[in-house]
């Protein structure tokens, strides 16, 4: 198999070697596409990389019938509609590190032109004019930087600006007093910050919550000749009501990254001679390009290959030590879901995963993910994966409820899976044996030892003389031939079951006449 690799934005040609170096991959870089080619040629391709250009919207990922992850070279997936891709089971990975470094020096780099009015100084001496007067700054020592958005950039940007000895004082929902105090930077509420900073620059991701964060509200709230940067993402900072402020003087600068829309050259802020401006320049050094490229390239090779993505965004990342405890029971778990969808008829409620044993303390997530996928299979084919499972559950009304239980039965380990119907509860319960791997050992109330492969019949009949054989000579005369038998029954005479796993796929024939048999309740047939 051959994976096919789109790359929609310009990246790193460095960066994108280990694609190049990858086996069974072919890469096809297309930079200059227009959405409506992009659309005409998703289908073909298993992985699509791209910047921040390249707009992935629910339409084009619907159009992207072979597609499996989503590489972003940098760190804002604004530009990806994340929903859809989780919706679609579609893997999205980023590269949030890479770039760091450049956009905190951009964001120092915008401050400092602010303060000394360097570019329009030197648009003045491009046009022949030698003008000191208008052109006076501002020192940045002993101002106040206000930050808004203290994650990876946020905090590279304060730890430069105590650099240039400014006061920094940020705000982010995840800063506490004590660790503002140990990285020697001043912490207070979003409204404390606006109020007391002499330049304020922003570093949160474009979200619901962040359009618009710093409106006609915030500039009010703000000292007078404040001035503004933004070197995360047009739209967090409301355009118009930044040029407002602006022209009403309460803003003495702005410097300018990034728009609402990109790319864009006449808008009227670009107008102002106090706003400064780059065309979305934060990432664009060779270092941070390369970092990206490299980063995202790996994600999507070791993605495409069956291992586990470092950046994914539409999926909680696992730690490799435990992803290392819990891999051996992936097998196990979508078996269990798997089984269960199968005895279960009607509509699913709830579903209740219990782990106990060994699976106590580890993040059991992955597994639980894993398990629904295995009980949705039934029903939605291979359209359902690890991103989507639990997506695709709750939008069908499924409850999912992970519960870490002390009753592991004896076992060293045990997984339980129950689903709750209208009608009532089915489970299934089973075990990783030390060296002889997967076991079913639980199906209702029943115990059994069964390994959870190949095709199996599941048979409920009444503990009577003759059942088994009964069972074992219509399956003989279907040439169905059984490789092993487990029963099991609640009491003598009463319910019993009958997990017989067989060496071909029983037809439905088959299985109509097996439900004609005399003391038969129910069967079906289950191909793990
Ligand atoms: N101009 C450019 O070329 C570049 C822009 N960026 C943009 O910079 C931004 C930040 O990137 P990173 O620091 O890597 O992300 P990050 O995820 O490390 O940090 C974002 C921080 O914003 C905080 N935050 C979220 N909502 C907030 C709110 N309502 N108020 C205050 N803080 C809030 C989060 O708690 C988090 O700490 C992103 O929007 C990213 O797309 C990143 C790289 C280059
Ligand atoms: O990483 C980010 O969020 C950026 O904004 C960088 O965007 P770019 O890859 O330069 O189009």
């Amino acid at each position: 198999m051959v994976y096919q690799i789109l790359v929609s934005d310009p990246l790193s040609e460095d960066g994108i070697q280990p694609l190049r170096k990858a086996d069974g991959v072919e890469i096809t870089i297309q930079t200059a596409l227009t959405p409506e080619q992009l659309a005409e040629k998703i289908h073909e391709y298993d992985a699509l990389l791209v910047r921040s250009q390249t707009q992935v919207t629910r339409d084009l990922i619907s159009k992207a019938t072979n597609l499996k992850v989503i590489g972003r070279a940098g760190v804002g997936v604004d530009n990806i509609d994340l929903e859809a891709a989780t919706e679609f089971g579609v893997l999205v990975v980023n590269a949030p590190d890479g770039n760091t470094n450049s956009a905190a020096e951009h964001t120092m780099a915008m401050i400092m032109s602010l303060a000394r009015n360097i570019p329009q100084a030197f648009h003045a001496l491009k046009h022949n004019k030698w003008d000191r007067k208008s052109y006076v700054g501002v020192e940045l020592k002993n101002k106040t930087l206000g930050v808004v958005g203290l994650g990876r950039i946020g905090a590279e940007v304060a730890f430069r600006a105590k650099g240039q000895r400014m006061n920094v004082k940020a705000y982010d929902p995840f800063l506490t007093e004590e660790k503002a105090k140990k990285m020697g930077i001043g912490y207070g509420t979003l409204e404390e910050v606006l109020q007391s900073a002499d330049f304020i620059t922003v570093h949160t991701p474009l979200l619901k919550e962040t359009k618009h964060l710093i409106n006609q509200k915030a500039f009010e709230q703000m000292k007078d000749g404040v001035q503004i940067v933004n070197c995360a993402r047009g739209g967090i900072i409301d355009e118009e009501a930044l040029y407002q402020a602006i022209v009403t003087k309460k803003v003495a600068g702005a410097a300018l990254d990034v728009f609402e829309e990109e790319p864009i050259t006449d808008h009227k802020l670009l107008e102002l001679p106090e706003v400064i401006a780059t065309p979305h320049l934060g990432a664009s050094t060779k270092e941070a390009q390369e970092n990206v490229a490299i980063d995202v390239s790996k994600d999507v090779v070791t993605f495409l290959t069956g291992g586990l993505a470092r950046n994914p965004v539409n999926l909680p990342s696992v730690p490799k030590e435990v992803m290392n405890k819990i891999e051996p029971y992936f097998h196990l778990s979508e078996k269990l879901g798997i089984f269960l969808t199968n005895l279960t008829q009607e509509a699913m409620e709830e579903v209740n995963i219990y782990y106990a044993g060994d699976l106590t303390d580890v993040e059991v997530s992955p597994l639980t993910r894993n398990t629904v996928k295995g009980l949705l299979k039934r029903h939605l084919g291979d359209h359902v994966n690890d991103v989507n499972a639990t997506y695709l559950a709750e939008k069908k009304g499924i409850t999912i409820n992970e519960h870490k239980t002390s009753s592991s039965k004896g076992f060293t380990n045990l997984l339980t899976v129950e689903v709750r119907t209208n009608l009532g509860t089915r489970s299934v319960a089973g075990t990783l044996l030390n060296g002889l791997g997967a076991r079913l050992v639980k199906v209702d109330d029943y115990s059994v030892d069964v390994i959870p492969e190949g095709h199996m019949v599941f048979v409920r009949h009444k503990d009577q003389p003759g059942a088994i054989g009964r069972v074992g000579t219509l399956l003989a005369k279907e040439l169905v031939n059984i490789a092993t038998m487990q029963v099991g029954r609640s009491n003598v005479g009463g319910d019993a079951i009958m997990i017989l796993t067989v060496d071909k796929h029983l037809e439905k024939e088959g299985l109509e006449q097996l439900k004609q048999l005399s003391d038969i309740y129910g069967v079906t047939a289950i191909d793990l």
